[in-house]
């Protein structure tokens, strides 16, 4: 393969994706695209399909038809183990943290998942890992947290602890669920300027759902707008926010 025909591969891509729940269709031919390094952000009504389409790409849910492909692979049959160590990675809208343990104990935890390693407990200054995770948790600014415990921090630490955890599993392509959502509204943006940072310095590209409109004006490259299980319009924060679907259908939606 050339390096011309390299590039054009897309990071991801999904190729007319469906699913059913009952009578809902939760994704309905879904065809898109995802490109290495451009910061995607997912929006829509509630129940347009947005975390189904997370669940597909991650491995979670198995579509009754379609593909998905990472770096021109099909991962569509894999499990989500598998799929995460291809380097598509997942942070949930509630940090799973192992919270009775320090910061850095839960970085060690998925270093350890990540090398198979059967004791991720054993004591701390053998770990030959720990300057690479103390790095992680620096990448995040939470170095200085490295050795409390995680139920002692806030919930916008715990957010940024949870993006290291996924770090630490070496993706190149981080899928999340309304990453600042029970942020305190006063810090939010600074845990997405931290988090699109240090996502940026890993090289990871990210795709995030997302229902804070100004998140998504700030935050991200690119907005794709779900509505019934579709994806209905795609552009620049600019554009999509500016559009009358939108403002109808998503923003008045918070509005209201
Ligand atoms: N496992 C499931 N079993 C049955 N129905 C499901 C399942 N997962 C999703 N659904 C339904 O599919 C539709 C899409 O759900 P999904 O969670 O993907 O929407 P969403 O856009 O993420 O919504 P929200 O913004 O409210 O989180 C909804 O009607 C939901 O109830």
């Amino acid at each position: 393969m050339t390096a011309s025909q390299t590039a054009a591969v897309p990071l991801l891509e999904t190729r007319n994706l469906t699913i059913k729940f009952g009578g809902i269709t939760a994704a309905d031919d879904v065809s898109m695209t995802i490109e290495a390094g451009r910061n995607l952000a997912i929006i829509g009504p509630n129940g347009a399909g947005k975390t189904t389409f997370l669940n597909i790409c991650t491995g979670w849910i198995k579509p009754k038809s379609g593909q998905v492909l990472f770096e021109g692979r099909d991962i569509t049959p894999l499990p989500p183990r598998k799929i995460v160590a291809r380097g598509v990675a997942r942070a949930f809208q509630i940090p799973q943290l192992f919270t009775e343990h320090t910061a850095l104990e839960n970085l060690l935890i998925a270093v350890s998942a990540r090398e198979g390693l059967r004791n991720p407990l054993r004591p701390m200054h053998r770990i030959r890992q720990r300057d690479e995770m103390m790095a992680l948790l620096e990448m995040v600014n939470c170095a200085d947290v490295a050795d409390r415990l995680v139920v002692e921090l806030s919930e916008g630490q715990r957010k940024l602890i949870d993006i290291a955890v996924a770090l630490a599993l070496k993706p190149r392509l981080l899928l999340m669920d309304e990453p600042t959502s029970g942020v305190a509204s006063s810090q939010k943006h600074e845990v997405m300027e931290i988090l699109i940072a240090a996502l940026a310095k890993a090289r990871v590209t990210s795709v995030f759902v997302e229902h804070d409109m100004g998140i998504v004006s700030r935050h991200a490259d690119e907005v794709a707008v779900w509505n019934t299980g579709r994806v209905q319009l795609r552009g620049t924060p600019a554009q999509i926010l500016a559009h009358p679907d939108v403002i109808r259908d998503v923003i008045g939606e918070e509005i209201a």
